[in-house]
């Protein structure tokens, strides 16, 4: 039994259509990134998660539970979900161990075992120390734990966690990422973690679901995002990724396919379904991509950037140099603007015929 269960979501504000129609089943303790743009409806759907908002159409089950549907509507508090904002939402006048034990006391615990339970859980957040400060004591990161031990605090199986990490640095942004996948190791909860930022959603997601525009576009683990784009957003979207138009293309029924890219052979992979199509696109990562002496596809540098281990230089290729491309070169390298390069291709994804009915949305 899925962990949460949702089908055919819609939520609209006046007559805006923020939610079209979400369907998303997550899997107990399973860890789920919910990805997309800004605007695209992602804390939305959070907000519906958690019982914030009602939908206008569709429903929501937890651990098999209806929780909203037609007539039926929990109020966040009768879900059992601990919910962590962007601005960490802590009470300013209690102390640390005062927001972890709010819940406790309103859901009706005694005293000793309320504070035998909060010292544990903020030690396990490494925060033993801190029982007695306020929040206004504490660093952007330690605020951030105190919310997660308040959901360890509440036993929530559902965790559901808004930008988390939207406010800090960089460096605690690191080590705030390595906190969260620890946390989930351990609590074994289900997670919901919505962001706009794809690095975060790879390196911590089972599953990830890109969203554009109120759908869901793809539901697939991180590898299968990168490698296997189900339309041109994700594959922009994800890891740098390219579109670019390829012609003649020829599958030969394995996952692999023909095709030319302005006139040179290319080798690439495709849907086992796949059928021959004068034209198609494809989704290219810098990495797909390397100088050649032989032959290849002409291009020029418009922009080399700097990148530590490699240069990441920009390509215009094509006859008016409208086909944009992009490649790592190890570093050092001489590669400037404007110079003439050639280069082949390793690997390139065929994005499914839009026309055809069924893109995978969902699985593996
Ligand atoms: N209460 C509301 N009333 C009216 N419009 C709203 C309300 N909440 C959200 N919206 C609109 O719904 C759309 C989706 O908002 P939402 O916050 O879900 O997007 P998001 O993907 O989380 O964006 P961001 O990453 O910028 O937070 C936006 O256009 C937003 O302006």
């Amino acid at each position: 039994m899925s962990a949460i269960d949702i089908q055919n979501l819609g939520k609209s504000f006046g007559r805006t259509e923020v939610l079209g129609g979400v369907s998303l089943a997550v899997g107990a303790g399973e860890f789920v990134a919910i990805l997309g743009p800004s605007g695209c409806g992602k804390t939305t759907l959070l907000r519906l998660l958690a019982g914030f908002e009602r939908p206008d159409r569709g429903s929501i089950r937890m651990g098999g539970r209806l929780v909203s549907g037609p007539g039926v509507h929990l109020p966040p508090e009768g879900r059992g979900v601990g919910v962590v904002f962007q601005t960490y939402a802590l009470w300013p006048h209690m102390s640390v161990a005062g927001n972890v034990a709010y819940g406790l006391k309103v859901g009706g615990m005694g005293r000793a075992p309320r504070e035998a339970r909060t010292q544990a859980v903020l030690e396990t957040v490494g925060l033993g120390e801190m029982a007695a400060r306020r929040p206004a004591d504490l660093s952007g990161g330690q605020r951030q734990r105190v919310a997660l031990a308040r959901c360890l605090a509440m036993e929530a199986r559902v965790v559901l966690l808004d930008e988390p990490l939207a406010n800090l640095d960089v460096h605690l942004r690191d080590t705030l990422e390595a906190e969260f996948a620890d946390f989930h190791r351990r609590s074994g909860a289900t997670m919901v973690y919505v962001t706009h930022d794809q690095a975060e959603a790879l390196a911590l997601a089972d599953r990830v679901a890109v969203m554009e525009a109120g759908r869901i576009v793809q539901f697939a683990p991180p590898e299968r995002l990168f490698r296997e784009p189900a339309c041109a957003m994700v594959a922009g979207f994800i890891g740098d990724g390219r579109v670019v138009e390829v012609t003649d293309l020829a599958p030969s029924g394995d996952g692999r396919a023909e095709a030319r890219l302005l006139g040179a052979p290319v080798r690439l992979r495709c849907a086992p379904g796949e059928r021959p199509r004068p034209r198609a696109r494809i989704a290219l990562h810098p990495g797909d991509l390397h100088l050649t002496e032989g032959e290849g596809v002409a291009a020029t540098v418009t922009r080399a950037t700097f990148r530590g281990h490699h240069l990441r230089a920009e390509l215009a290729a094509g006859p008016d140099g409208g086909v944009s491309l992009c490649l790592n070169v190890a570093a050092p390298a001489r590669i400037e603007r404007g110079q003439r390069v050639t280069v082949a291709l390793t690997d390139g994804w065929v994005l499914p015929d839009p026309s055809l009915p069924s893109l995978p949305t969902q699985g593996l």
